[in-house]
């Protein structure tokens, strides 16, 4: 599809976003030893590295792939589990690191499935939120930003597989 960018959210305006949110983050897992910090991929990795800097304890990492979108801007509304975490999360405190929730259905997947291997305690994180596209309801503890119904790219987030490197997030125009 031809299309153009427009910049909706702007570097300086995430960095904002960031610290507000680690801020909040430091203070509720103050007393909590060994976050682990998942992440999916592939979208939220900017997001990620950029929030565990600020984080001011020490953090585990893992990853894990669940893929929807294929290359398009609407979710196929099947999850597929494409790579697990190299952890075993029993009885540790997980924290679900997310670029965008948009329908629902990839972190409700992913949280059903980690919960049956039983975690000290789940939350969830995500740096945007398009609630008004919600298919299935998912419990987010932690939202950097919720934004319209537009599809966006940039700060990790693709549209078929670009455009994920841009240091602030854009909407796609269709031309
Ligand atoms: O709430 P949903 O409607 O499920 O959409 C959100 C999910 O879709 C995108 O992932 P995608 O499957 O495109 O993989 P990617 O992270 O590699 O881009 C995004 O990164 C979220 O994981
Ligand atoms: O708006 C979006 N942009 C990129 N990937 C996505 N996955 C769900 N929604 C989006
Ligand atoms: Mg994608």
């Amino acid at each position: 599809m031809k299309h153009t960018l427009e910049e909706m959210i702007s570097q300086a305006d995430i960095d904002a976003k960031l610290d507000a949110l680690a801020a909040q983050i430091n203070k509720d897992y103050a007393d909590v030893d060994n976050l682990l910090l998942v992440g999916l991929l592939k979208g939220s990795v900017v997001f990620m590295s950029d929030l565990a800097r600020r984080l001011d304890f020490d953090v585990r990492m893992d990853f894990m792939t669940a893929s929807s979108y294929g290359g398009g801007t609407e979710s196929s509304g099947e999850v597929k589990i494409v790579m697990d975490l190299a952890n075993n999360i029993h009885g540790r405190h997980v924290l679900l690191v997310e670029d965008i929730i948009d329908t629902g259905r990839t972190l409700s997947k992913v949280r059903e499935l980690l919960m049956t291997r039983h975690p000290a305690s789940i939350k969830i994180v995500t740096f945007l939120d398009k609630p008004s596209r919600r298919v299935v309801e998912v419990p987010v503890d932690y939202v950097g930003m919720e934004i319209p119904d537009e599809f966006v790219v940039g700060y990790g987030l693709d549209y078929a597989e670009r455009y994920r490197q841009l240091p602030y997030i854009a909407k796609v125009i269709p031309a």
